[in-house]
């Protein structure tokens, strides 16, 4: 099967080759709109508007069975719906309200294959609890200012210098980074087997 990740995200594409998977790269520039109202339907949705972009523009040009993978991450904490922050203000304010708390991470992946005539889709998520331990201001303002956060939702990457405020992780540590990558497997797995 060919894979083809709609994903601009470095994280993404790290965690799909060191799983062994040989993919091409196709990152999607549709607009991230939702209509879902809760964590796990926005990212299930943005995950297919994704991998539907990229389906649509790849479908002609594919001479084999192919697999196209959108993905799409958010932090949750108390109702509110953190994606990547607009800027250093922003990233502020989101990880002051996270600092000392338990907050959700959801991951939201489609995948849409293509096996002789026959086409399937597939849309799944995981959620992943992560506690910070309290942190200071000043630790704060240091960590914006290496511009870390910026791409990332939640405004942190736990892969990163913010990992030593991270006091608990419970679940899948890479839904986390932006890939469910166990899950994933399983999933095309079964989807391979139909
Ligand atoms: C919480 C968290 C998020 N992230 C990243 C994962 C995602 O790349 C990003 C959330 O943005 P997304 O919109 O999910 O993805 P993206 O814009 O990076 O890439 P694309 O839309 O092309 O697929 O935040 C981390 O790297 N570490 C973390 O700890």
């Amino acid at each position: 099967m060919k894979y083809i990740l709609a994903s601009a995200s470095p994280r993404r594409r790290e965690l799909l080759s060191q799983a062994g998977f040989s993919f091409e790269v196709c990152p999607s520039d549709a607009e991230e709109k939702s209509g879902g109202s809760s964590p796990a339907e926005i990212v299930e949705d943005l995950a297919a508007l994704k991998a539907r972009d990229i389906f649509e523009k790849c479908q002609a040009s594919q001479t084999e069975d192919f697999t196209v993978i959108g993905a799409d991450t958010v932090v949750a904490y108390n109702g509110e719906i953190l994606g990547k922050p607009a800027d250093e203000e922003e990233a502020l304010d989101m990880l002051s309200m996270l600092a000392d708390r338990t907050h959700q991470v959801y991951t939201g992946v489609c995948l849409i294959a293509v096996k002789g005539k026959k086409k399937y889709m597939r849309t799944f998520h995981e959620c992943t609890l992560v506690t910070f331990y309290p942190v200071t201001r000043g630790e704060l303002l240091s960590y914006i200012r290496t511009g870390d956060p910026l791409d990332k939702a939640g405004a942190y990457g736990i892969q990163g210098p913010f990992a030593v405020h991270v006091k608990e992780i419970r679940g899948d540590y890479n839904n986390v980074v932006g890939l469910p990558i166990a899950r994933l497997y399983h999933e095309l797995r079964e989807l391979e087997a139909l």
